[in-house]
């Protein structure tokens, strides 16, 4: 389905309510899987938490987890402990293109039977599940934090714990930290000094307890991108969100700024507020927040201004290859940019074409970060379900702010 988005202005105050973060969800899911002590709230309603919950409860011979990155390197760790277990972990076509050779090399040598059932060092995986009795194990850090995160989430399964040494340069390492501290939140012990994690082993979590999980920073992402395109004074408050978030994400707080968003936070809210209008070129490492690396340059795009993001190296793994996706279709709505294979460099423009055609890519953030272009030009996002990998209620949200959407 395609949607049109005419010139929009948003409401002069408004809030949303966002579902619970996708990264969050699909932790706690597994954690709970193993210790099903603790209760979750607010846990995310995408389509990635759902296939992640429907995943940890099949007993089906074959679980597919399409386009869901997180769901998929975490389900590959955890049925590999599941003893007795046969499974075939597979994707969508994407999927089957997304490396997990690292992980799956780090689980072999931690004892694990995988296999690969089509191409080498990709999913589809044949895993049977089986005690993993090694505990130490060290791997390329370079690549995805996701491998990491998902030995550490089982790690305090295993007979003697887990010893990970990271190797290279860490990416994305507020998620390998979002992964201990929820660890730490149900009694796990863990450490992580310079470059190794230790995780003890611990068969029961203490009592149980209920987990919050907060909503999603990345799905605010676009909201920040909306208030910055907005008059001076246009307010939007978002919930649930705390300021000492697990989310590297919220680091938007800081980075807005530059934008003329300014942030306060009230009781379990966040209210993004339009301040000032001029704004300078912008140059940002992104390592430790790939997912706002859309959002951040198509609101760099619409205001005009100039930015060279570095830090992108994981972008090409993602759900398409961003770097590229962003680079056609800014150029396709009239700005200039050039890509290396983990920077983008965009030229100040001083126009943007009229009802062009985003292509999506079965890319959710592709879709959300090109609508706040509706408040500068009319147009058109293809494929526009495709946010409901982590934010299905979008076009929704945007409507009751102000924006006019047709199908
Ligand atoms: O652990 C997680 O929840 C995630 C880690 C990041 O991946 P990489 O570590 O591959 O960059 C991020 O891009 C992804 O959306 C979610
Ligand atoms: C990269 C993402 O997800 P995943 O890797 O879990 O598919 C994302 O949500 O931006």
């Amino acid at each position: 389905m395609q949607i049109t988005l005419q010139k929009s202005e948003v409401l002069k105050t408004s809030s949303v309510k966002i579902t619970g973060s996708k990264s969050e969800s699909n932790r706690l899911l597994l954690l709970k899987a193993l210790y099903p002590v603790f209760n979750l709230e607010n846990v995310s309603n995408s389509d990635d938490s759902n296939l992640m919950t429907n995943a940890l409860v099949t007993d089906a011979d074959v679980v597919d987890i399409h386009h869901a990155g997180t769901a998929m390197r975490f389900l590959t760790a955890f049925f590999s402990t599941q003893e007795g277990r046969e499974v075939t972990l597979t994707g969508s076509k994407r999927m089957k293109e997304r490396p997990i050779k690292i992980l799956v090399e780090a689980l072999q040598a931690l004892g694990a039977d995988i296999t690969y059932a089509e191409n080498e060092g990709f999913p589809p995986l044949q895993i049977k599940g089986k005690k993993l009795t090694k505990n130490k194990v060290s791997l390329a850090a370079n690549v995805s934090s996701q491998y990491i995160s998902a030995l550490l989430l089982i790690a305090s399964k295993l007979e003697n714990g887990l010893e990970l040494t990271l190797e290279g340069e860490i990416t994305s390492v507020p998620y390998i930290k979002m992964t201990l501290s929820l660890l730490d939140q149900i009694g796990v012990e863990t450490s992580f000094d310079e470059n190794v994690i230790t995780v003890k082993p611990s068969n029961n979590v203490q009592e149980a307890k209920t987990l919050v999980v907060e909503s999603d920073w990345s799905s605010a992402s676009y909201y920040f991108s909306i208030v910055a395109l907005s008059h001076i004074g246009t307010e939007i408050t978002l919930s649930s969100y705390k300021e000492a978030s697990l989310q590297g994400d919220s680091v938007l707080v800081d980075i807005y700024k530059h934008f003329g968003v300014e942030v306060t936070f009230g009781e379990n809210a966040v209210t993004l507020k339009k301040v000032r209008l001029n704004v300078a070129p912008l140059e940002l490492d992104l390592k430790n927040a790939p997912d706002i690396a859309q959002t951040i340059a198509v609101t760099c795009f619409a205001m005009g201004i100039s930015c060279d993001l570095t830090g992108l190296h994981t972008l090409k793994i993602k759900e398409t290859d961003r770097l590229v996706a962003l680079k056609t279709e800014i150029e396709k709505l009239g700005g200039d940019v050039e890509i290396t294979d983990k920077s983008l460099y965009l030229k100040p423009s001083d126009s943007i074409n009229e009802m062009v055609s985003i292509a999506t890519y079965n890319d959710h953030r592709m879709a959300m970060a090109f609508a706040p272009i509706a408040l500068r030009a009319p147009v058109v996002i293809e494929d526009a379900m495709v946010v409901s990998k982590s934010y299905p209620t979008f076009w929704e949200d945007l409507k009751a702010i102000g924006f006019k959407i047709s199908e």
